[in-house]
């Protein structure tokens, strides 16, 4: 009875949430009201009371849903872990009572446990009063409500006729909680309830699709922001659910995917874009829908030089820029600025500057604001925690304030017309953005909206259309925005200013595409800024692209981690041996005054260190792409006011994060490149703090890691430089040219020498390339490798139609979808690039599928009597949209390796 129950109540939540983007499969929302992952056996709330606790009571609970065995596994432990998981939840909906509007009403929880399977004994006593005090709570306070899809239509369609207002006048309370609390008195909310129970006792037989009130709640609020916006037409609608099915396909893959590394799920709406062209309209392409661009003149330049600083002589600039290892490249240079008042700023944020304590500029403030606001473009690098936040808000503020536009709305044009544009990689990085720019904008008057992805979209629709003057975003969102309605909720003509904060991690994404498609909707003669604390050679290039004759400033080395971080090593020689060193150091911390930050490779390793480090007393989360946005925010506030002092994080946290307190950064797992241990390590450190950052190396397997790590960090240690060196000298098979018939000749064992002589970053990008090479070395079987690397071109007949053209998608044995895009006669180079790590992982972080490597390579022109199939890829995932979403992917990446060559 229970699982039957249960299955309804996990589909009505899937189909539930997504409308309003928090039922991403998996997360047991609406079951406890709270963000509780199925696949993370113990996740675990943040009060460190019950962190102990509930580690004892489960130590063997298993909700993984993905699990075949999911419903034995899940039976045994239903009464104590329902039990708990409702207590986490009802903590929860106290703590953010806005997260849980609906907090205090009725759920769709059980009121009676509904097994009585033997709970072990040694469990019992640890769990019985805490399942007594959860079933008193249940019995006082929650009353069962369920109904079922039919009579959640029918009651949408009488809200449909009813044209409710609820979301205007809510607008009209100043807080959020006086909002929540007049809501519930509203006639919506007691006539929605009414509704639900009355179809409830007509319909309580289907119990396979039951649903809660929380959830039809949801589904009328998107229903009723339809009504509100009588002009956002059906399409819209249609939209929205397309939305919503590739974001029920996407998190529901997510739970699939725990052994992912996951780097930047974050994109996922980017990559998204392509299969929302071909659900969304019968084009193939998403085109953004064309605005007449504004004319009006745009003032860029406000900066007036004052006395002291006229005063400074060439030399003495020099000495100054000298002393801050500062590089600055460029037309119309201005001498940097020494205080916060050679700025003409206005008063009010000023005020904001001297409440904050920034008495006076960090070296990337005062160089870059004068020169932005003498109207450059810019590019800024600068070390992570430097203050590259302050030095493109300023100006931006300024420059709204000066450019008053006289925006002219047509009557169809429904939503809003911002004046500036914040392009941002992930999605923390734009909240942390908004949050150091809100209290700017609530003083100048100023609309803020940030549009990611993870959350509604109707939302933020609505939100644009009450107006906005700052876009803050992801790229892949603001596209869906820009698209939304045919263009009537968001149009980009009238932004003069734009940032692209870390702007090498989002061109490096290779989400050029998408950005230039954003960029194409913007004025010509706008002001564009790109900040980043590292900046490969090969982005600049891009980067120069999209800027107009752009300053260049960077100061200290670029690319180099801030000197603020000590770092330190840990060689071991087998990953067993990290654990008892964490151990060890984190017994000499404080974790209850300092916090720290723990990198893994892995979603799944994150969670497994959670639950270890949980079982020693400590205070701990992990954040991951895994989790859906409401979580991760949940999550970073947590660690933001202490309630945890660890999280244990996968690369998404290495970021824009900045967070007080922060002095320690484990890089348990090694990164694989020196960009990302610079942002890593770079969450400490930040402004004038000084921070910590340990990493744990494998000896032998990671030398190549070490070195990486050597060419970022100022004087690495001996240990480490010692791996750096064995990687470079290492002896290493040449590839040898070949034959030239594709025919293979025997590998010499060259010995290879690289040293640090020679030509400075090319030099060393160049023995990237190397490593990257002999990386993918390892996907090819010997007969693969060596060939004519500038082998470039092959007969077009031998590259198969079937690589590039429409695919067949089959169902497998197991009823998952599957794939198969033929890669042998591909040319070498573009095999290499499409079977190498980082495609596949990124494939398969970005799709929610796997992807394989089959058959063995035949040389086309030899006729080989092997009984081995050619090599081929296989894509599998449990929806043909997420199977053929990763081929397409695949199939992008091939075609442009191919341009790339030539082909
Ligand atoms: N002039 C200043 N004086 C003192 N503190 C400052 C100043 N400017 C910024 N800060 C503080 O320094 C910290 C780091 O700033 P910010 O987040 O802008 O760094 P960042 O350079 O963007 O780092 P990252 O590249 O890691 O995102 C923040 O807490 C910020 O409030």
């Amino acid at each position: 009875m229970w699982n039957r129950g249960h299955q309804g109540n996990y589909r009505g939540n899937k189909r539930g949430g997504y409308r309003n983007g928090r039922g991403n499969g998996g997360y047991d929302r609406n079951y406890n009201g709270n963000y509780y992952n199925y696949s993370n056996q113990h996740q675990i709330p943040p009060q460190h009371q019950y962190l102990q606790n509930y580690n004892h009571q489960t130590p063997n609970t298993n909700y993984n849903i993905n699990n075949n065995n999911y419903q034995q596994n899940y039976q045994p432990n239903y009464q104590q872990g329902y039990q708990q998981r409702y207590q986490q939840g009802y903590q929860n909906q106290q703590r953010y009572p806005n997260n849980y509007p609906n907090a205090g009403y009725e759920t769709s929880l059980p009121v009676e446990p509904l097994v009585n399977e033997p709970v072990d004994e040694k469990k019992r006593q640890y769990d019985e009063p805490m399942i007594e005090e959860g079933k008193k709570y249940v019995e006082e306070t929650v009353k069962p409500v369920k109904s079922n899809k039919k009579s959640l239509m029918k009651f949408k369609r009488r809200k449909v006729e009813k044209k409710v207002t609820k979301v205007e006048e809510t607008n009209l309370f100043e807080t959020e909680d006086q909002q929540t609390e007049e809501v519930k008195k509203q006639p919506l909310h007691k006539e929605v309830k009414e509704k639900f129970q009355e179809d409830t006792l007509e319909n309580s037989n289907t119990f396979e699709e039951s649903i809660s009130v929380e959830q039809a709640e949801n589904e009328v609020e998107a229903q009723d922001g339809k009504n509100l916006n009588e002009d956002l037409d059906e399409d819209l609608d249609k939209y929205l659910s397309t939305l919503a099915e590739s974001d029920k396909s996407i998190h529901g893959n997510i739970l699939n995917t725990e052994n992912i590394s996951d780097d930047d799920i974050d994109e996922i709406y980017n990559a998204d874009l392509q299969l929302l062209n071909s659900l969304n309209t019968d084009k193939n392409k998403k085109i953004i829908p064309k605005h007449e661009l504004s004319t009006q003149p745009i003032e860029k330049s406000f900066y007036i030089e004052s006395n002291l600083i006229k005063s400074l002589t060439k030399n003495e600039v020099k000495q100054l820029r000298n002393q801050d290892g500062i590089i600055i490249r460029g037309k119309h240079i201005q001498k940097p600025i020494l205080e916060w008042n050679q700025l003409g700023l206005p008063n009010e944020i000023f005020q904001i500057l001297q409440a904050n304590k920034f008495n006076s500029p960090t070296p990337i403030q005062c160089e870059s604001l004068p020169n932005i606001m003498s109207g450059n473009d810019l590019i800024g690098v600068a070390k992570t925690g430097s203050g590259k936040t302050i030095a493109f808000l300023l100006p931006l503020f300024r420059h709204l304030l000066s450019n008053i536009t006289n925006i002219t709305d047509s009557k169809t044009f429904l939503g809003s017309s911002p004046r500036a544009i914040i392009l941002t990689p992930t999605r923390e990085l734009s909240i942390q953005i908004g949050k150091s720019a809100q209290p700017f904008a609530d003083k100048l008057g100023l609309k803020i909206v940030k549009c990611y992805g993870g959350i509604s979209i109707s939302k933020q629709i609505n939100e644009l259309k009450r107006g906005c003057d700052i876009l803050i975003g992801t790229p892949g969102r603001i596209i869906d925005l820009l698209c939304t309605n045919s263009g009537r909720i968001l149009r980009l003509s009238y932004v003069s200013f734009l940032v692209m904060d870390e702007a090498d991690r989002m061109l490096d994404l290779g989400f050029e595409p998408q950005i230039i498609d954003i960029l194409s909707n913007l004025r010509n003669d706008r002001q564009s800024l790109l900040f980043s604390a590292t900046f490969p050679i090969k982005i600049q290039t891009i980067a120069r692209k999209i800027l107009k004759d752009p300053i260049e400033i960077i100061i200290g080395n670029k690319n180099k981690v801030n000197e603020n971080i000590t770092n330190s090593f840990h060689v071991v020689d087998k990953n067993d041996e990290k654990m008892a060193i964490l151990l060890k150091t984190l017994g000499t911390c404080n974790t209850e005054r300092e916090k720290i930050l723990i990198f893994m490779e892995k979603q799944k390793s994150c969670d497994e260190m959670v639950n270890k480090l949980i079982s020693r007393g400590y205070a701990v989360m992990s954040l991951h792409g895994g989790k859906d946005q409401y979580e991760r925010e949940g999550i970073i506030k947590d660690l933001r006011d202490g309630i945890i002092n660890i999280l244990v994080a996968t690369s998404i946290a290495s970021r824009g994060l900045d967070i007080n307190g922060l002095n320690m950064v484990i890089n348990y797992d090694a990164p694989s490149h020196r960009e990302d241990y610079v942002h890593r390590v770079g969450r400490t450190g930040r402004g004038i703090n000084h921070g910590e950052a340990i990493t744990f190396l494998i000896k032998d397997l990671e030398d190549r890691k070490a070195y990486e790590i050597c060419q970022v960090v100022d004087k690495p240690d001996s240990k480490i430089v010692e791996m750096s060196e064995k990687w470079i000298n290492r002896p290493r098979e040449e590839s040898n040219n070949g034959d030239g018939d594709g025919n293979v000749n025997n590998n010499n064992n060259k010995g290879f020498i690289y040293g640090f002589s020679g030509h400075g970053l090319e030099r060393l990008e160049s023995i990237r390339n190397e490593a990257q090479n002999e990386e993918k070395n390892k996907y090819l079987d010997d007969d693969q490798k060596p060939g004519d690397l500038n082998n470039s071109k092959l007969d077009d007949e031998l590259i198969d139609s079937s690589v590039l053209g429409p695919v067949d998608v089959t169902i497998g044995q197991n009823g998952e979808y599957v794939a198969r895009l033929e890669i042998n006669n591909l040319p070498q180079k573009v095999r290499w690039n499409v079977t190498a790590h980082e495609t596949t992982s990124r494939v398969e972080e970005l799709a929610s599928v796997s992807v394989v490597l089959k058959g063995v390579y035949k040389d086309p022109n030899s006729n080989s009597n092997s009984k081995d199939e050619p090599l081929y890829m296989t894509v599998e995932g449990p929806s043909e949209i997420s199977v053929r979403r990763g081929v397409s992917l695949l199939q992008e990446n091939i075609r442009s390796n191919l341009q790339r060559l030539n082909v």
